[in-house]
């Protein structure tokens, strides 16, 4: 059966780069909307076409989705920053959950019956235990939380009600670059862990703050499931094909390994894999962050066959820090 023409909305960017190089590895035709508020072109591949545009534009994206012929759309595009959400509410709602109805209306519109959304584990908020199911309550604890499921929530009724499937894929704590070094993360003002511990570690900054040593936890510093974004692009790969194999089918799945790593442990292995100790700053809590959040898989295992295949810690640090190494040449070089 040949392929259908797939959209990645925020293909640009991070995760939705490294999707594009999953689809198009398994030969999927693939088309970029994003409107580079914090993607870069560099990130898509020569051969996908990248339209500049935005995804709240529904006009704009009724054209592109009539004029492509896509099937099924991969919606990434959004913003991400939990404590700018919480600074900036407003935009949030906006970018995130008002962009999205745009999105769906434009593609109830034009036939596409396939929607595979990024949601978070922010939509579960601070759950008391861990691992955490995809039963447990949703109660997000800031805005970018209640943005993300709104959105869900939206996708929901809208399965229920048209002939459209979707999946929400809650994304844990996502990590490390492409294993072929073909991209990474790149937005400036980086706030994830990994990535600021790799920019101090190849020297773009003089240290890594350590956000709160007095959690619950055994060493008192917070406790996440980092999911290396190649194994998490591959699960994209996988729930396209299930939307499209059972199209009465919708499902909401996280995406995590079930392992928990605290923020020192994360930077004992960056230590270890670096070979140079990274300085480290104990300091406040930062606003918001939950003590731990740890994913129950067995439904992304189950349901979509998933096998993770970058597992390791050390495996995800290297590709992340390689990753920044060449970003830092690079930057080396435009500037000499
Ligand atoms: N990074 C994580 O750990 C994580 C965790 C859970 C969920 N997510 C979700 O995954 C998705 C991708 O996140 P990411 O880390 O790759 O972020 P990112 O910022 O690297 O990618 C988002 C992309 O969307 C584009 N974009 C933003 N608003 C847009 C709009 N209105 N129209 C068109 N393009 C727009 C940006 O330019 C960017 O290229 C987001 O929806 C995010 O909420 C990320
Ligand atoms: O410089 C830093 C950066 C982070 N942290 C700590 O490291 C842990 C992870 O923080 P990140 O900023 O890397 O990630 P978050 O857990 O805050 O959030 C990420 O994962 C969430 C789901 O788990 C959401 O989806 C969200 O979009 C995504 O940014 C937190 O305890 C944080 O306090 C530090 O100590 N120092």
């Amino acid at each position: 059966m040949s392929k259908p023409p797939v959209l990645v909305t925020g293909g640009a960017g991070y995760i939705g780069s490294h999707a594009v190089l999953a689809l198009h590895d398994a030969g999927w035709p693939v088309v970029v909307v994003d409107n580079l508020s914090n993607g870069t072109r560099e990130a898509v591949p020569d051969a996908v076409p990248l339209i500049e545009a935005d995804i709240g534009d529904a006009a704009a994206m009724e054209t592109i989705l009539q004029e492509q012929g896509v099937a099924a759309i991969m919606h990434f595009a959004g913003s991400i920053v939990v404590p700018e959400s919480v600074t900036d509410p407003h935009f949030y709602y906006r970018n995130n959950t008002v962009a999205t109805h745009a999105l769906v209306g434009a593609a109830l519109k034009q036939g596409v019956r396939h929607l595979l959304f990024s949601s978070t584990a922010a939509t579960y908020g601070a759950p008391e235990t861990v691992p955490i199911d995809e039963d447990t309550p949703t109660r997000p604890i800031n805005p970018y939380g209640w943005s993300k499921l709104m959105s869900e929530q939206m996708l929901r009724d809208c399965a229920a009600a048209y002939d459209v499937n979707f999946g929400a894929l809650r994304y844990f704590n996502v990590a490390g670059a492409d294993p072929k070094g073909r991209s990474g993360q790149v937005g400036k003002g980086a706030t994830h862990l990994l990535k600021v511990a790799c920019e101090a570690a190849v020297g773009k900054r003089t240290h890594v703050d350590v956000f709160g040593t007095d959690y619950p936890t055994p060493d008192g510093t917070c406790i996440r499931d980092y999911i290396h974004v190649a194994d998490l692009a591959n699960a994209h790969v996988l729930a396209l094909e299930a939307l499209i194999a059972e199209p009465k089918d919708s499902f909401t799945l996280n995406c995590g390994y079930g392992r928990g790593t605290s923020v020192l442990e994360m930077l004992d292995a960056l230590d270890r894999v670096n070979g140079t100790p990274v300085k480290r700053v104990m300091g406040p809590r930062r606003a918001g962050d939950p003590p731990q959040l740890v994913a129950a898989n067995r439904r992304l295992v189950e349901r979509l066959g998933w096998q993770p295949r970058f597992a390791d810690t050390d495996v995800i640090i290297e590709s992340a820090l390689s990753w920044e190494r060449r970003l830092y040449q690079k930057e080396a070089a435009t500037c000499a």
